[in-house]
């Protein structure tokens, strides 16, 4: 059997430099825009839907989130650059991937792959590292598992690790090919292999 592969290709973006909108505001529109929040608390993001979910007004209000209140018309796609649909009209979340492809914004209709022009994943975040988790879209409760499996696996101290290479990195002298021969000497047992 031949094997499959996953050819998505991972960014890390910085939301809070993005203007992104989430189209809706029941459980999906809660679900997302608390992953977006949890990963990237300053995240520049707008909500439009007919109404809202009483838990994503609180959400909203925590973050200072602006949610507007009213039907999806395109023209509220001006300026925005990262769209996720997630009413629950599949006419309504047909033609906001429509009018996003046609303005070339990147738009995912949540847990509708045919309709995603990127899928969001589980996060690990440990201070400064984070780890996205992809399935290819096979199994989203499996990249859960994961995430909940890497939260706990990963310690606390990964991040201090992380900040003493940065400060070594600093330290280093000489031209680029010896500082990084250097920090691959000093990284070498690091992760020990089984
Ligand atoms: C990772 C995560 C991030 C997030 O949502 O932010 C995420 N889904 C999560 C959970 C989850 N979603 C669903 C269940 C119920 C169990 C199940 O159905 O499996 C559970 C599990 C649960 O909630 O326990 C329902 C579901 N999801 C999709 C479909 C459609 C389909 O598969 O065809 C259906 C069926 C809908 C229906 O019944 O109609 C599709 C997608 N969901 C994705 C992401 C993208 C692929 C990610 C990957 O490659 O793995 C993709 C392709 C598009 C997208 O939406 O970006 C988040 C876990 C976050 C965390 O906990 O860390
Ligand atoms: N809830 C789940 O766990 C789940 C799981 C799998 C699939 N889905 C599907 O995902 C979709 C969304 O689910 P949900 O639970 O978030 O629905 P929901 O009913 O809780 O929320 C729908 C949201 O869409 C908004 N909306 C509808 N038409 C709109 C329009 N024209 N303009 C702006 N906003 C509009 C509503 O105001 C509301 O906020 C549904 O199609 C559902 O079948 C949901």
């Amino acid at each position: 059997m031949r094997k499959e592969t996953n050819e998505l290709f991972p960014i890390f973006l910085k939301a809070e430099e993005l203007n992104i909108l989430i189209v809706g505001g029941g459980n999906v529109a809660l679900e997302k825009l608390s992953f977006l929040l949890k990963s990237s608390p300053k995240a520049k993001v707008k909500l439009l839907a007919k109404n809202y979910l009483a838990e994503v007004e609180e959400l909203g209000l925590r973050h200072n989130i602006p949610l507007h209140i009213g039907a999806y018309h395109s023209n509220v796609l001006q300026n925005i650059q990262i769209v996720i649909a997630a009413t629950n009209n599949q006419m309504v979340n047909q033609g906001i991937y429509d009018d996003c492809k046609s303005k070339q914004i990147l738009v995912n209709v949540a847990d509708t792959p045919y309709l995603c022009d990127y899928y969001l994943g589980g996060i690990v975040s440990k201070g400064n590292l984070k780890l996205g988790i992809s399935t290819n879209g096979k199994s989203p409760t499996l990249a859960k598992r994961l995430r909940e499996f890497f939260e706990d696996f990963l310690p606390e101290e990964m991040d201090e690790l992380i900040l003493n290479l940065n400060t070594y990195r600093k330290e280093l002298k000489g031209d680029f090919s010896q500082k990084v021969k250097q920090l691959n000497e000093v990284t070498a047992d690091l992760l020990h292999k089984k």
